[in-house]
């Protein structure tokens, strides 16, 4: 069975049999319309001075024992008031597949995000944005739609049966031909299908790589369009944008082949089941003038669902895409560590720790011994590459050594519970990033148990909160497309106070200052001097001022700890005497 058909069935809830209920209601009382189409018929043979047929004369007996005289307009009331009453209970059935519609799309979203979200950071950091932002929003609604489509063909092969079993009752030799119709054209058409499934599973493939590279333009447009090289841009996608075009016109055409070939395969099999009826069965004339009705309606379902079929086989690669990320971020499920609760009162300890990223030649650490005592103010210093981030990300547990320990007041990082131990964490990352929000959405996250009093405190810790009491709006102030409202030292600012505001027990910066004048940069690191008496801070700086007020320095090069400059690698705890 066709993947998005199986959806109608593998749908959450009770939606799917609201649905069911009311499509096979519709379709029975459609059905005893549809059979008052027989005594129609006897009605007609009779004035055509014709027996009517054993089913027709069943029925009227059968109309006439309720008390009701089966004359021509009783028997139309019962055509008509069939077929409309299935509209209405049609109307209904679509109405529940509305709301699951909306059900599903919004469980599909949550489920990809869910499983994104929670994935292990080796995974997600590889993922393109463009196309998890593609795969979470455009695809989930096609699931939704994936459900519609479903729903409508189940709604329109219950009408075929209904119409096949009626037409059976009353001639075999008509259902017999409507079956044979309807199979011809399906055989005959089946190769559109496929050329649509094809180029459904291209687009879809498509769609997902272009959101990947616009979301990087549109990431990077203020260097492109300062440098007037957005052409150059547009160049590089341009293949890919002809690509897309070759591939809608492969899904226009095998859709249009499909419906404009129907027609003519429909009247030629029909002009041939006529034939059939009248010569071989010897089909009365005046029975054909009604049984024509049941059999054009039977066949032209079939083809609708045909074309339905086709679209669902173009829906097959969204439906692919979306199944697929999700299986695939289920399967990197992050390991949520070991059950001890943990606590930094004596400080975190690297003891040999090498590392080497999976698709990195070498080792990226080596061997690598570090202290970063408890409520001290420890800097990580070093040229580019040294691996001065990829220390931290061990620490956070976004990582695991391929050799040595991490010790965390001496417990082994892989023991303690990780979700406790990064609920303890600041961090502010290089590549800061605000919310397109107000500046107390972007500290609290609108987390109910931050209050705005907590966010004035975070912003007063990180510096920020006089610039933000001067704005008109102050903290309620929205800081524009991902803080383009701000300087790049606002927004360090900010993102140091969502660091700050939930109180934590390490706070980790890296190069949080690398935007701010010498002023301000000297005024923050004092200020971390003095909030490392009672956080563990580590930053990630080579700026003097963070030398200066730093309690510990680690110099790393080439993934190995060495002896800064001078040879002052400073010993903290040797220093203070603690
Ligand atoms: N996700 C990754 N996958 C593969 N290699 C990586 C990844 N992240 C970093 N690396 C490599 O690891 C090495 C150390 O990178 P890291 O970001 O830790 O250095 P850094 O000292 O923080 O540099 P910078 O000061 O430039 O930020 C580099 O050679 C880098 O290419």
């Amino acid at each position: 069975m066709n993947k998005v058909l199986r959806m109608f069935f593998a749908a959450e809830g009770a939606g799917k049999w609201k649905v069911l209920a009311c499509l096979l209601l519709g379709n029975i009382v459609q059905g005893i319309g549809i059979a008052g189409l027989v005594p129609l018929i006897a009605v007609v043979s009779e004035s055509a001075n014709q027996e009517p047929s054993a089913a027709a004369t069943y029925i009227l007996d059968g109309v006439r024992t309720l008390g009701i005289e089966p004359n021509l307009e009783v028997l139309l009331l019962i055509v008509v008031g069939g077929i409309g009453a299935k509209s209405a209970i049609n109307l209904l059935a679509m109405r529940y597949v509305g709301y699951t519609v909306a059900d599903i799309s919004t469980y599909m979203r949550r489920r990809l995000l869910t499983h994104l979200l929670n994935a292990r950071w080796a995974y997600l950091s590889r993922q393109s944005l463009g196309r998890m932002a593609q795969t979470v929003n455009g695809m989930s609604v096609r699931a939704g739609q994936a459900f519609k489509l479903s729903a409508t063909m189940l709604s329109n092969g219950l009408e075929a049966t209904v119409y096949i079993v009626v037409g059976f009752f009353v001639s075999w030799q008509l259902s017999l031909v409507a079956m044979a119709i309807g199979l011809l054209i399906t055989v005959s058409l089946s190769r559109f299908v496929k050329q649509a499934r094809k180029a459904g599973k291209k687009d879809a493939g498509q769609t997902n790589e272009l959101s990947s590279l616009l979301s990087d333009a549109f990431l990077g447009i203020k260097s492109l369009k300062a440098m007037e090289r957005q052409a150059d841009y547009v160049g590089l996608i341009t293949s890919n944008i002809s690509r897309m075009r070759k591939t809608m016109r492969q899904k226009v055409i095998s859709k249009e082949k499909l419906t404009n070939a129907q027609e003519p395969l429909l009247v030629i099999f029909l002009a041939g089941g006529f034939y059939v009826l009248i010569e071989i069965f010897q089909m009365p004339i005046a029975q054909l003038l009604v049984m024509g009705v049941i059999l054009q309606r039977t066949v032209k379902t079939i083809n609708k669902l045909q074309q339905q079929y086709q679209q669902a086989a173009v829906m097959e690669g969204s439906y692919d895409i979306l199944y697929d990320m999700v299986d695939e971020a289920a399967a990197q499920a992050e390991d949520r560590g070991g059950s001890k609760q943990p606590s930094l009162d004596q400080g975190a300890r690297f003891e040999n720790v090498s590392f080497a990223y999976a698709d990195q030649d070498g080792p990226v650490l080596h061997d690598l011994t570090l202290e970063f005592p408890a409520r001290k103010l420890s800097v990580l210093t070093g040229p580019s590459g040294a691996g001065k981030s990829t220390v931290t990300d061990l620490l956070l547990g976004f990582q695991q050594p391929a050799s040595g320990r991490i010790l965390v007041d001496g417990t082994p990082l892989n023991e303690l519970d990780l979700v406790a131990w990064r609920r303890m964490i600041g961090y502010v990352p290089q590549d800061l990033m605000l919310f397109t929000e107000s500046i107390l959405a972007n500290i609290t996250l609108l987390n109910p148990h931050l209050t705005e009093e907590m966010a004035i405190e975070a912003l007063k810790a990180a510096g920020a909160w006089d610039f933000v009491a001067g704005l008109p709006e102050g903290i309620h102030t929205q800081v524009g497309e991902r803080g383009a409202r701000f300087s790049g030292g606002q927004r360090q600012r900010i993102s140091i106070a969502r660091a700050l505001v939930h109180q934590p027990k390490l706070l980790i910066l890296d190069e949080v200052t690398s935007a701010l004048d010498a002023v301000t940069e000297e005024s923050i690191c004092r200020m971390m001097k003095r909030l490392s008496q009672d956080i563990t801070i580590i930053a990630i700086s080579h700026r003097p001022s963070w030398m200066e007020v730093a309690d510990v320095v680690h110099k790393l090069e080439k993934g190995r700890s060495v002896k800064d400059n001078e040879g002052k690698e400073r010993k903290a705890i040797g220093e203070q005497g603690t």
